[in-house]
């Protein structure tokens, strides 16, 4: 039987703390509370939403989001370290992430530390949290390059000590879905904790890691508004839910025809612009030029669109350029009110493509109807 049969998806999306790691982005808490507002209302499950432990302003904007009584839980970043999770205390939050660096390289050569001190950190922290009755999450920051058997013991560690997952990170974006279904998969397969994917785009691959992942167990999703995120960025939630939703026969409960709306306000207030071709949310993936694709999206849209862009809040564009062909042409022409009887449909067809290669543009209405000499 399929791993995704049956298990509801949790998308704990972090465009406040991993997304706002964007070199150089900084949320006002206008925007902050406006993101919120609009994940939630669109029915993402939690919300990671800042890091307590950076200071009072910090805290005052987690308790304005805990304030907004929003339906989706809401989590902070934590480090294993008791002064970051007594800042979370101060915020109202019910839920956190305590991370803890868990590969060799980062054990010895970014904490300077052994893993006997991971394993007891976790305990002291953990230990913590849960005497404070929150929800916690174990980040293992630096998965994708640990060794999987020190994990299975720090999951044990974590599991005994009454932590609720465990956030198996590829920090560096290094996997590719294979080894991230096996790393994952091994980890499913030797504990009872519910295990999270936060996965990097640093090869371009965050998304299908983040579903590798999900198949191979994972209950828990990390991802950001657009993908944004620590240098190349996290895993679209965008392309996430679409993709379990069209590639996995998944639905995670999301209202997504809102995404391109929340898209352009998250690129708004990230100062991040999306690019036309960005999947899911492009202003322009569901542009047809090519003659045969015209055609055949003339004929029947889903014989070249997977899914309809109104299901995310996009629309379709048809296109007369370069590779344009007459269904195109003449299906435009009939929209302007033009007798393709009165007209060498073909040597339009070639004025067309000449035109828009010398512009290297689409010709507009305004354009074609100058071809026609009916301007
Ligand atoms: C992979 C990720 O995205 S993790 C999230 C990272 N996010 C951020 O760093 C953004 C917010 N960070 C901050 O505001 C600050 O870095 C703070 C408040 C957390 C800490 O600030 P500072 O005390 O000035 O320390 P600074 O950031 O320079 O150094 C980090 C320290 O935390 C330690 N540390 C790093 N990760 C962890 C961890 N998971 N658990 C315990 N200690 C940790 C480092 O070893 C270092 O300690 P050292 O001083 O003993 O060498
Ligand atoms: O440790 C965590 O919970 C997440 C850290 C993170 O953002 C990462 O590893 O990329």
């Amino acid at each position: 039987m399929d791993i995704l049969e049956n298990r509801a998806i949790v998308i704990d999306d972090t465009t406040l703390r991993d997304g706002e790691q964007t070199a150089g982005v900084a949320f006002s808490l206008e925007e902050k509370k406006r993101i919120a507002r609009m994940l939630d209302e669109i029915g993402v499950g939690e919300l990671e939403c800042g890091i307590p432990a950076m200071g009072e302003q910090e805290q005052a904007s987690i308790r304005a989001l805990v304030d907004m009584g929003l339906n989706a839980r809401l989590m902070t970043w934590n480090r294993a370290v008791i002064s970051d999770i007594e800042a979370s205390l101060k915020t109202g939050v019910e839920a956190v992430d305590i991370s803890l660096s868990v590969s060799d390289q980062h054990m010895k050569h970014k904490l300077g530390k052994s893993r006997q001190w991971v394993k007891e950190q976790l305990k002291v922290a953990l230990g913590f949290a849960k005497k404070h009755n929150l929800y916690v999450s174990v980040g293992g920051e630096d998965s994708s390059r640990a060794d999987l058997d020190f994990l299975v013991e720090l999951l044990q560690i974590a599991e005994n000590e009454g932590a609720d997952r465990f956030r198996f990170c590829d920090t560096l974006g290094i996997l590719d879905p294979f080894a991230t279904y096996g790393m994952v998969k091994y980890l499913y397969d030797r504990t009872g904790l519910d295990l999270e994917v936060h996965t990097h785009n640093d090869l371009g691959m965050a998304t299908a890691n983040a579903i590798a992942g999900i198949r191979a167990g994972a209950r828990f999703v990390n991802t950001t508004v657009n993908g944004l995120g620590e240098r190349a960025g996290n895993a679209a939630l965008e392309e996430v839910v679409m993709a379990l939703k069209h590639a996995c026969g998944r639905d995670p409960h999301i209202d997504t025809s809102r995404f391109v709306e929340i898209s352009r306000y998250v690129s708004q207030a990230s100062h991040h612009p999306v690019p036309d071709w960005k999947a899911v949310v492009g202003e322009k993936v569901f542009s047809h030029e090519s003659g045969l694709h015209a055609d055949g999206v003339i004929k029947d849209a889903r014989n070249y669109e997977g899914f309809d862009p109104a299901e995310v809040g996009l629309q379709r564009y048809m296109v007369l350029g370069k590779h344009s062909g007459s269904h195109g042409l003449l299906q435009r022409l009939k929209q302007l009110d033009i007798d393709p009887q009165q007209l060498d449909v073909d040597a339009l067809l070639s004025q067309v493509r000449c035109v828009a290669q010398q512009q290297k543009r689409p010709i507009d209405d305004q354009g074609l109807l100058r071809l026609c000499n009916v301007a």
